[in-house]
């Protein structure tokens, strides 16, 4: 939607004078035509000048440049976005790979550990076990009234960086940041939410200048009782609008999807989206290395969310390729804080990681497990940080004549392994991805452009593809027809360079393709309750934000 078709659809009343300037979606600042100046009671309030939207795009570049560090930078852009979307938005657009890393991984999750002391102007809504009764107001209380899309966390395990509480507030505010800036959802649509239910970390409960509750976390009855409220009022305040689940802990996380998936339009970015995202670079990876993905084994390092979700995915597109579900499965086999998953390790296992109990020997540690299982991919997902030694990169190599390495978790202090460590180890010969970015590296005279396995290349494409699409629910299916339509979009040269994704500057095109796909997908799937003709794609990019000022008086 355009920012003019905003205007007339969600502003009816046009502000004025220094309100008009206090106002996000509306701000031209120094934009501000003369007429408009006249007649929208801003004269003299504005700096005499009148400049473009691209030279303010130029003007707020030099100065984010200028910031010492990149946490001035994040404090910098956030106050952008405070007085002017239409100017962050672009400037984020046109420079994506140099902003994306300020207002996401890894930045972001600097920014959450000391939101509480960079906080400038509150962004998002925060909900807490003491709202029991009144969730429904409190979303009221929100300015915009069309949100289509809300992305909630509670903070308990903020990328791998562990329970910040109410400072997880960054993540669904970068995460919509994104939604408009990958995929055109409107900024008037989208709404970060955090739960806050208290939180177990030591250092925010002593800290007297914490922003949140300083209670231990609400758990069991409370804790489910408080979100099924939380649920029900955003479906009743928000009608049909998409709840994205993120960075919840894997209990509440598997509990929350099992439960709402089938009953409002939701899913879970860390189980769902990563698993997309992963997966589609195993497809890529597999032209690459000629192996099918039916060759494909699959070791992975941690078995929560991330982990478990993309082992299933990955299974789903196995059995598509004509295998039978249980040898699907024995293509994943997981280390977890206790060693290699076997069956009979356990006395009790949770759901998500039960079907992965294969039978074999125990083996303690992940160099051990590597020996044992012999994978073809080795996908590091437990945010513990350095974890793939050389010693088991080179196991890797010596097995594979192109490994495929995948250190997923964020930001990038977690990052299993580097880049360059991962080619070291195997003479250059490691198909490499990373959910944090890094800068492209050179190797005996070879330039490697490492891939951003990140749920960044899915999320905002899924997100708007069911919003275009109107669909009751979202499905597995989905994300396995995101993948496949993003892994579709690896050109040869990006692979030629050991790089299994897109480029980042193509995002919005690429969004567009996974939009596309999810709606093809929830079409089949007869969920789709917009009718996007023969040729969604030009439907779907009609519907996209473009940031761009509107006129707002006539002359
Ligand atoms: O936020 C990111 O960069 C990816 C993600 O969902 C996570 O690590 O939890
Ligand atoms: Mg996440």
């Amino acid at each position: 939607m355009s920012a003019a078709a905003s205007l007339s659809s969600h502003e009816p009343h046009l502000p004025h004078g220094v309100e008009l300037l206090r106002h996000p979606l509306l701000n031209k600042a120094t934009a501000f035509s003369e007429e408009e100046r006249d007649q929208l009671g801003l004269r003299g309030l504005l700096p005499p000048r009148v400049v473009n939207l691209e030279l303010q795009v130029e003007r707020v570049l030099a100065q984010l440049r200028c910031k010492s560090n990149d946490l001035e930078k994040y404090i910098f852009l956030s106050a952008l976005q405070q007085r002017n979307e239409t100017l962050f938005y672009k400037l984020l657009i046109d420079h994506l790979e140099e902003t994306m890393p300020i207002i996401y991984t890894p930045t972001v999750g600097q920014a959450c550990l000391e939101y509480g002391s960079i906080l400038r102007h509150p962004r998002g809504l925060w909900i807490t076990s003491n709202d029991r009764g009144r969730i429904a107001s409190v979303l009221r209380n929100w300015p915009q009234t069309n949100v289509r899309v809300i992305v909630v966390t509670d903070g308990e395990r903020i990328l791998g960086l562990g329970d910040l509480g109410a400072y997880g507030m960054g993540i669904p505010v970068g995460k919509l940041a994104l939604y408009s800036a990958c995929a055109g959802v409107h900024p008037s649509e989208c709404l970060p939410i955090t739960i806050d239910v208290g939180t177990e970390n030591p250092r925010f409960l002593d800290d007297p200048f914490y922003i949140g509750l300083p209670q231990k976390r609400v758990r069991g009855e409370a804790y489910e009782a408080l979100m099924d409220e939380f649920i029900a009022a955003t479906q009743e305040v928000f009608p049909g609008c998409l709840v994205q689940f993120e960075d919840f802990a894997n209990h509440n996380a598997f509990t929350l999807l099992e439960k709402w998936r089938d009953r409002i339009c939701c899913f879970n970015d860390d189980i769902q989206g990563t698993a997309a995202v992963a997966v589609a670079g195993l497809i890529a990876a597999s032209k690459e290395t000629g192996k099918p993905l039916t060759d494909q084994t699959v070791l992975f390092l941690g078995a929560g969310e991330a982990g478990t979700g993309i082992a299933g995915l990955f299974v789903r597109a196995l059995v598509e390729a004509g295998m039978s579900e249980a040898e699907a499965r024995k293509r994943c086999w997981f280390v977890d804080s206790k060693g290699l998953l076997v069956a009979g390790r356990d006395t009790k296992l949770p759901s998500h990681k039960a079907p992965y109990a294969h039978e074999a020997p125990q083996a303690a540690t992940l160099a051990e497990a590597v020996e044992r299982i012999r994978p073809t991919a080795l996908i590091g997902v437990a945010g513990i940080g350095p974890a793939f030694t050389p010693e088991i990169l080179q196991r890797m190599g010596e097995y594979n004549h192109r490994p495929i390495i995948f250190a997923l978790s964020n930001p990038t202090s977690k990052a299993e392994c580097t880049p360059v460590q991962a080619y070291e180890a195997t003479g250059g010969r490691a198909i490499y991805a990373s959910g944090s970015p890094f800068a492209q590296v050179e190797i005996g005279g070879r330039t490697f452009r490492p891939g951003q396995g990140n749920n960044v290349y899915i999320f905002p494409g899924v997100g708007l593809g069911v919003l275009a699409a109107n669909t009751p629910t979202v499905t597995d299916t989905m994300f396995l027809a995101a993948a496949r339509a993003l892994a579709a979009e690896t050109t040869p040269e990006d692979l030629a360079q050991g790089c299994v994704y897109p480029k980042l500057t193509r995002i919005r095109e690429v969004s567009l393709k996974v939009a596309q796909a999810t709606v093809v997908e929830a079409t089949r799937l007869g969920l789709a309750r917009n009718d996007l003709g023969a040729t969604p794609e030009d439907a779907i990019s009609a519907l996209m934000f473009q940031p761009s000022y509107p006129t707002l008086v006539t002359d």
